[in-house]
């Protein structure tokens, strides 16, 4: 029996979003788009993210036939969206904030296919051990939070920052696994050889 994986649009240049897929057994053809990523004014972070997957899944699929997915990551705490570290101070002040508190890991994914644009938003509680300043200055010097929501990588060096976690593990790394299946299921997909299916 061959196994011929499903090959998706990824309008997206993050490896954490290719790897997730790769690894429920989903081939990607990357595609990544630019979007403007100001958030409105009045706008909830799930409004934010939800419309930022939404763009990037549409602007990704454009002159393709192909099932396209678009998503985006924010951190929430306090009702502020933290998105990635400009530089070292910021990326300190955000870890400041999340320091010895819980905070939100919201992931919007979008896509684009027969049955249309179909989305999911999911929301993560992450608590975090107090973090010393030196413990900061380290982490930045790895290089890891530099292109990551929030300042951190759960999946990396930060897991020891990381006391516990109530929801998606894959969500805060970049895409909620679980929910991206439906999605992709349901514009057609076959993630599983010989017709077999989840059970609905
Ligand atoms: C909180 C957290 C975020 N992240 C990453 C996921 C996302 O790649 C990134 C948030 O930025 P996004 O803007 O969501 O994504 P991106 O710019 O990396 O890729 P693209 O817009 O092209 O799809 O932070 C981790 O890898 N680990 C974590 O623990």
């Amino acid at each position: 029996m061959t196994l011929v994986a499903p090959v998706l649009r990824l309008a997206s240049a993050s490896p954490r979003r290719r790897e997730l897929l790769t690894s429920i057994g989903v081939t990607s053809e990357v595609a990544p788009v630019a979007i403007d990523e100001t958030p409105h004014a009045g706008e909830s972070a799930g409004d934010y993210v939800s419309r930022l997957a939404r763009d990037k899944a549409l602007a990704g699929a454009a002159g393709s036939t192909l099932v396209t997915l678009g998503s985006d990551t924010a951190v929430v705490i306090d009702g502020a969206i933290l998105g990635k570290p400009r530089d070292r101070e910021h990326a300190c002040a955000m870890l400041s904030a999340l320091s010895g508190r819980w905070h939100s890991v919201m992931t919007a994914v979008a896509v684009t296919g027969p049955q249309g644009l179909l989305q999911a938003c999911v929301t993560t509680r992450v608590a975090m051990r107090p973090i010393a300043a030196t413990e900061m200055a380290a982490y930045w010097a790895t290089g890891e939070p530099a292109d990551k929501a929030g300042g951190y990588a759960i999946q990396g060096r930060a897991a020891m920052f990381v006391e516990r976690i109530e929801g998606s593990h894959s969500a805060v790394v970049g895409l909620p696994l679980y929910e991206t299946a439906q999605l992709l299921e349901r514009q057609g997909l076959a993630l599983w050889p010989d017709g077999a299916g989840a059970v609905s």
